[in-house]
Formats: structure tokens, sequence, C-alpha cells
């Protein structure tokens, strides 16, 4: 892999990117970089975690001129969270260039949005309905836009934004470059490309070896009333770092939440019925890991990056197998491993093969945990949790109490009871009630796997070398322990919402729903997908 500074960049751009820990070019950052900087328009696709943000992202922020004050790109996403998400990264990229981005979404307060529009940000990044409705309020132009990137440009169109993106884009002026990502090239896509790209490049990235997949899948067959039970003697048994945990309806992820909470579990839900200051305070917590099990419908399932998720959790099987790899993806990122389990009722193991042959990856069975496993599970965080605490070497005030003990009692013994009182058994006896689901049918339809490519992690070298697979470079300031506690665990500051408009009103007519879809679809076209739509 090439190393950034190779590329035709801006030194200002190289050092943002030596700032955010990247060493090396990720394989669809060094086929798109070099063709992006010339100017071809292009269509990428890549596996998921796989750097494509920083793809479309390096060259465009390289490109402008700090001195810029109007509107020069604009990038357009599905959802919210990754609106702020990519608009992230853009500004990490940008930082010493002194470039200015602007994330313009659904449910926040337009007057704000206004407000910022007038410090002259140089990248709007957005979904589609609010930015046509700042489009038709005059409030953003699009006469000078020489750049344009459609991310996740499949699930933009399965969500029906193909007429408010049509409308968007022959706003831009035919003399730009134009870029898009998207997963699969189902027809819509390629007529999208075809009206609005100029003989474009196709890049992408499809991994060669699939032997070594930085994702470890599993499926468990459980019956919907044991899932409960199953999902939370995995977590105890594997304790994960972070974990998504995706429920089918909204319904499903409030109760489930609810469900992880009465057991002692630090988890919150997401879902497209949250004001949008519930949602950015639920990510923020995600993020800085005072919530370690994020519950949440498909709204999380594409492109959300959050570093240090060792897990996903299908509780419920998802409908597509699209879904189904977006959702893993959300683990197993920037070279690191993940796990995702798959919980699978009887009644939907059809389902599962399906998923499998259009996935072309065999999903090994495994076992439910037994309470054994989850219990010795559980006593190794405590040990751990107990052994680092001995490291700080901050108990002083303990010892006293400590030696009379000592001197009274078993040693063994002791340590025993206390590791018991930390384990904290107690709370696990709470009982918790869920609302059946309804089993997934096999549904037999025709998906465009070849060109999706995103399957599996690349990189089958990965365990030798020790080196992150797919040709990341590794990035510095991410410890990688399994069992490190929330506290132990790098974080990723640039991550945090916290500074973010959290007054924002979510009424306004703006984020609300409509149809019952998960997203936030802030026009009234009507959307295609109702899997959550029963909630
Ligand atoms: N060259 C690099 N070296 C190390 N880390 C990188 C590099 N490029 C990107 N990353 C990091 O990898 C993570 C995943 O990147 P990104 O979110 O862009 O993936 P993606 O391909 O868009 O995934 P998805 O398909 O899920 O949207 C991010 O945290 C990003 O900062
Ligand atoms: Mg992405």
């Amino acid at each position: 892999m090439k190393n950034f500074s190779e590329f035709d960049l801006d030194a200002k751009v190289i050092k943002a990117i030596t700032e955010m820990g990247f060493e090396e070019s990720t394989p669809i950052q060094e086929k798109t970089i070099p063709l992006a900087i010339e100017g071809h328009d292009l269509i990428g696709q890549a596996q998921t975690g796989t750097g494509k943000t920083a793809a479309f992202g390096i060259p465009l922020v390289s490109k402008i001129e700090p001195s810029e004050d109007k509107i020069v790109a604009l990038i357009m996403c599905p959802t919210r969270e990754l609106a702020i998400q990519v608009a992230e990264e853009v500004s990490k990229l940008g930082r010493f260039k002194g470039i200015r981005s602007l994330p313009i979404y659904g449910g926040q307060d337009i007057g704000k949005q206004i407000r910022a529009l007038k410090k002259r940000p140089q990248i709007i990044i957005g979904t589609p309905g609010r930015l046509l409705d700042h489009i038709n309020r005059k409030t953003i132009k699009l006469e000078d836009v020489k750049t344009v990137v459609l991310d996740e440009a499949d699930e933009m169109l399965d969500m029906g934004f193909m007429d408010d993106i049509q409308s968007i884009l022959s706003l831009v002026p035919a003399e730009r470059h134009t870029m898009l990502f998207s997963a699969t090239m189902p027809p819509n896509i390629q007529k999208l490309a075809q009206q609005f790209l100029t003989n474009p490049q196709h890049v992408s990235v499809i991994p060669k070896h699939v032997s070594a997949p930085l994702i470890d899948q599993a499926y468990v067959e459980v019956h919907e009333k044991q899932k409960f039970e199953a999902l939370s003697r995995l977590i105890d048994m594997e304790s994960p770092e972070l974990a998504i945990v995706f429920g089918r309806t909204k319904r499903r992820v409030d109760e489930l939440a609810e469900a992880l909470q009465k057991r002692g579990y630090a988890a919150e839900g997401l879902h497209g019925d949250l004001s949008q200051n519930q949602r950015d305070n639920v990510m923020r917590k995600f993020r800085d890991g005072s919530i370690e099990v994020l519950v949440a419908t498909d709204v999380a399932a594409r492109g959300l990056d959050v570093s240090g998720v060792t897990h996903v959790v299908n509780f419920d099987l998802p409908q597509d197998p699209e879904s189904y790899v977006h959702r893993i993806g959300r683990t197993g990122r920037a070279g690191k491993e993940g796990t995702a389990w798959t919980f699978v009722t009887p009644r939907e193991i059809d389902h599962l093969h399906f998923i499998e042959k259009v996935t072309r990856h065999r999903i090994p069975k495994k076992p439910m945990p037994s309470p054994a496993e989850a219990m010795e599970g559980k006593q190794k965080v405590t040990a751990e949790r107990i052994i680092n605490l001995l490291q700080e070497d901050k108990h002083n005030e303990f010892k006293g109490v400590a030696i009379q003990l000592l001197e009274e009692y078993d040693s063994v013994n002791l340590l025993a009871a206390a590791l018991q009182l930390l384990t904290g058994g107690e709370k696990k006896e709470v009982s918790v009630e869920l609302t059946p689901e309804d089993p997934i049918r096999a549904k037999k339809r025709r998906v465009d796997v070849r060109s999706s490519g995103r399957k599996f992690n690349y990189g089958s070298d990965r365990r030798g070398d020790g080196r992150s697979g797919g040709g990341y470079g590794s990035r510095s300031g991410q410890g990688g322990s399994r069992y490190g506690s929330s506290s132990s665990r790098g974080r990723d500051g640039g991550r945090d919402y916290r500074d973010r408009d959290r007054d924002s009103r979510s009424g306004g007519g703006y984020g609300s729903r409509s149809g019952g879809s998960d997203y936030n679809r802030d026009r009234s076209s009507s959307t295609r997908r109702s899997e959550d739509s029963n909630a």
C-alpha cells in the first residue's frame, strides 16, 4: 500500500492524515485518490469499513482553496448520523488547510443551519430532503459547486430519494466532478450514473481472499423466547468492548434496550422515532463508551463508524442479505477484528441459507452459550477489573480491613466471596418479557452479488504478520484490549458529538416520519422501506 505522501496531495492535508493516525492508504483509497485528483468521475465500491469516506474526502479537501467563500462541494448521504460522521471526517481532513464544512440534515433547527451557512462553508454534507429545503429557501445555492459526492447511493435510492437527488443534481453546473459510492449496482444506480456522471471510471475493490475475514461470523439457533437469555449470556461470555444489537422494529429496540438496562447492562436504543436530540445523545454516549450496548434498527446499519465496536448481534435476522452485510460491517473496521452473531429461529433457517447464498459465505453454527460459559466470562471480567485496580495502586484506605479479614479467614475463600459480590449475580434474576416478532419468511429475490463486493474483509495474511488486513497501516492511539474496561479504551477524540448542536428542535415539520419508515425522511416522497413500519 502507498504512503499518502506518494499522492499528489496538499501538504496540509497530508499533515491532517498523519494526525488522524493513518499510515498507509487502503486499497480503495489507493485507486480512488489519483483518479479523483485528475478529476475523473468515478463509481466506487469496496467492503464496509475500508475507508471510503477518506477515499473521496482526501482528494476533495486537497483540491479546495481555503480562500473560497462559496459552496464548492456537495456530499449527499442517506441518514443524519452519516451526514454528521462524514462531516466530522472531512473537517478533520481539512483542518490544517482551513476548509470549512457543514452537515445539513433534517431534525435540526433550520434557523441554526441558516446561521451556520452564513459562515460560508465550502463543503456541505447533507441528507437530500433537508438539502432541497434549503435550496428552495435559497439558503443554499449550488451554482458554484464543482464536486459532488453521493455516498451510499443505493441506500439513498432505496429510501426513496431518487427524485430529490435528481432535482438537486440538475441544479449543479454540468461542468463538475462527480463521485458515486454504492454497495450494489442495481439498475436504478446505473441509470443515475448514466444520467449524472461523465465517462465514469469504475473503482472496485473486491477481495480475492476470503480465507480470513476480519469478521468472525456465527449463528445461534434459538426460539424467539430464548433470544434474550442467549443475548445476555453472550454479552457475559464475550464481554464486548462495544456492541451493536440489531432489532427488527422500533418496538423491539425499545423493549430490548429496557430489558438490558434492567439486567444491569449499559444499553440504549436508537431508532427513527427518537428526536434528533435523543439520537445525537445516544450516539455520543456510545462513542464515548458511557453506553456499551447500542440497540438499533437498521438506521444504524449503514456507514456508521464507531471505533471499538467488537461485536454485532443480529437479535432478529435481517430481511435482506445486503442489510446483513452492512449490519455486521459495523465491526471489523479499519483492519480490526470483530465478531458477529446472528440469532435464527427454527422457522428462519431457510432465510439464513438464502443470506449465505447471496453473500457466498457459509455462516457456521454455534451452540447457545451455557450459563457456565456466561458465568466464566463475567468472572474473567471481574478479575481483570481487580487486576487493573491493583496496578493503579490507589486502595490504601482498604488495606486495614483487608489485613483484618485475612487474619480471620482463609484468603482463597475471602477473595472468592469478594468476586461473587463483584460479579453481581442478583440483577440477573430480573425477569423480562419481550413482545415476540414474527419470523422472517424466506424471500427469493435476485440480488446483485457480484458487484456488491462487500462480502468479506480482505487480507488473508492478517493473522500472520500481525498487521491489519487489507493493507491498512496501523492506526495510532487505539488500544485493542478485548476485555478492557471502557475507560481503558483509547477515545476516538474527533468522533464525539459533545460539542454539536444539541438544543436543536426536533419538530418544525422536519425529521417527522413518513410512512413509519425508520429513516429521517424529511420529505414526503414515498419510501420502500418497510421493516420498521410496524413499530
Ligand atoms: N488509510 C487508513 N488507515 C487507517 N484507518 C483508516 C484509513 N482510512 C480510513 N480509516 C478509518 O477506517 C474507518 C472506516 O472508514 P469509513 O467509515 O470511511 O469506511 P467505509 O468504507 O465508508 O465503510 P461503510 O461501507 O461501512 O460505510 C474509519 O474510522 C476511518 O477513520
Ligand atoms: Mg461509508
